[in-house]
């Protein structure tokens, strides 16, 4: 059941968070109506127009440089100022934002972290509101936490990183707040409520209103941000450009416009980074209809080929020319517990692709745990700066090395991997946690969503395997019975495994593994 507010409009679900009442502020409530008024239609036709662009993908158009903005690209041009607090991002950490992960990422060692709304968390009602309460706790100076389970306290240190926030992105509603009975932007809600609360205490704090704008797919997807973000700081009577935000090149159509979205937000706009799992998920997800795109095992398409490598040595031209920041992305591998050797073994995985980023010319780079901090400063103390924004790459991929598919196995265990690790995510997804740790690696919803799109295109396609056979229904099947059955029994998994399943099958790729989900989440 719904509360109605004192706008009789805007119908806002009950919490049991205490103190949400101090997020859900009649004041804040009416920022975000503004917002959803002003942008909601906006926001659903570049939904269509995401629709309409498949269309045209699924009749054999390959993404292409738009001619329309050929003169952006060719023209001399620079992203504006970049904060002192930001111009050495050379570890950033991200995660969820439970209070005891942000005390540990802002005390982490790293420049940055990076508090997400998105792939790492489930958006359960409870988990954004408490996710608000402790970034605004952060600015008032109270964030601490006592675990209930150990008893051990946590506070913030002297030197925290700089905060940035991730929303959702434009494809999910907040289903908890409505306007006249319709649910609001995710990400609207997310960014709105982080900006009415913290932006001025952020800035008298020596730092800003930062954030991280994930799953663009186009030009027009950040003009929208632009506009938004111009009547956010006109409402707080806020200069120009005071917001300052990375944009996640991660999906394969914003790689061709990786110029004309630095363009698009070029007041609010400090850098661009490589979301690889995103990445190579729209690879799929937007080229599923060619069967000459088939993907060889997850495990299998690594940075440094084909069309990862190409995108990030673009990314990194496109960014310097500009004037703005270059990031790399994440590793998935994390530390290993109770196995040195698998612990070393994962380190030096994460190693060598920081090292990697550093040499391309990388500004700095992600993490996904505290231990791996110091792995990714150490590989960036190479640098002869803070930052390598004066570095260009000596050669930059053009389209056809930006397509380029990777090959290498496709293999029974890969579809045993998949299965396992796709269904085990959901799992824990509908159970609330949006990043888990699976067979040693970091998985989060874009990992998970490569797990089930590649099953969704080996079976379209029925993919030759390397072992000879084909990957037709009956043998997916098989597999996907045989890994369930061997999953540990817990919470969600049968309606996890009955969603996931049916993705696989669907003749069409669902857009996102979150939408049938979502509604399932309390
Ligand atoms: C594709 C993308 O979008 S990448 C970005 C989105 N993904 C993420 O942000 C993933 C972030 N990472 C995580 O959520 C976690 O590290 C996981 C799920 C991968 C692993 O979790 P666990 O196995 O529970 O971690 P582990 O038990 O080793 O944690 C040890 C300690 O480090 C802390 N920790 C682990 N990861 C993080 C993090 N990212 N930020 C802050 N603290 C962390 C834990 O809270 C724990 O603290 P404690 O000792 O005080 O209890
Ligand atoms: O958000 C990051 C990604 O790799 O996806
Ligand atoms: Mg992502």
């Amino acid at each position: 059941m719904s509360t109605v507010l004192e706008r009789p409009r805007v119908a806002v679900a009950p919490s049991g968070v205490a103190g949400a009442e101090e997020i859900l502020t009649a004041d804040a409530l009416e920022f975000l109506t503004e917002l959803h008024e002003r942008f909601e239609a906006r926001r659903q036709s570049l939904l269509a127009a995401r629709a309409e662009r498949q269309r045209k993908f699924d009749g054999g158009d390959l993404p292409d440089f738009a001619q329309a903005t050929a003169d952006i690209r060719s023209g001399e041009w620079r992203v504006g100022e970049i904060p002192a607090d930001l111009l050495d991002r050379r570890v950033e950490i991200t995660g969820p934002t439970n209070a005891k992960m942000v005390i540990n990422a802002l005390n982490s060692g790293a420049r940055v972290f990076m508090a997400d709304f998105e792939d790492a968390t489930a958006p359960t009602w409870d988990e954004l509101l408490q996710g608000q309460l402790n970034l605004r706790a952060r600015w008032q100076g109270r964030l601490g936490f006592t675990d209930p389970g150990t008893g051990k306290d946590y506070r913030l240190g002297d030197t925290p990183a700089v905060l940035k926030v991730r929303p959702r992105g434009w494809h999910l509603d907040e289903r908890h707040l409505t306007v006249d009975g319709v649910a609001i932007s995710g990400g609207l809600f997310d960014f709105g409520l982080y900006f009415w609360h913290n932006a001025r205490a952020a800035l008298a704090a020596g730092s800003g209103p930062y954030f991280y704008l994930p799953k663009l797919e186009s030009r027009f997807e950040a003009e929208l941000w632009s506009e938004v973000f111009a009547i956010a700081e006109a409402k707080l009577r806020l200069p120009r450009g005071t917001i300052k935000a990375t944009v996640l090149i991660e999906t394969l159509p914003a790689a061709f416009e990786m110029d004309e979205i630095l363009f698009a937000l070029k007041e609010n706009i400090v850098g661009l980074n490589c979301g690889r799992w995103d990445y190579i998920f729209s690879a799929i997800k937007r080229l599923g209809n060619r069967p000459d795109r088939l993907t060889p095992d997850r495990s299998a398409m690594t940075m440094d080929k084909a069309f990862l490598a190409a995108y990030s040595l673009r990314l990194i031209d496109t960014c310097h020319r500009r004037g703005a920041f270059a990031m790399g992305g994440m590793s998935a591998f994390i530390p290993v517990k109770g196995d040195e050797a698998a612990n070393q073994a994962a380190m030096d995985k994460v190693r060598q692709d920081k090292l990697r980023e550093v040499g391309n010319g990388h500004d700095g780079t992600w993490v996904a745990h505290p231990a791996l901090v110091p792995v990714a400063m150490d590989a960036f103390a190479q640098m002869s700066g803070p930052n390598q924004l004066d570095r260009r790459p000596e050669r930059v991929p053009g389209r056809d090395e930006m397509l380029q598919m990777h090959t290498g196995p496709r293999t029974e265990a890969g579809a045993r991997e998949n299965i396992r690790v796709g269904v085990q995510y959901m799992a824990a997804w509908l159970s609330g946690r949006g990043a888990v740790p699976l067979y040693n690696l970091m998985e989060d919803a874009a990992t998970a969503e490569i797990c089930r799109t590649q099953l969704w295109q080996w079976l379209r396609f029925k993919a030759p395997l390397d072992d000879g056979r084909t990957f037709d229904r009956g043998l997916f099947e098989q597999l996907f019975d045989e890994e369930l059955a061997a999953i540990p029994d817990q919470p969600n998994l049968s309606e996890a495994a009955g969603l996931f399943r049916n993705m696989v099958l669907d003749e069409r790729c669902e857009e996102f593994l979150t939408l049938p989900a979502y509604p399932l989440l309390p």
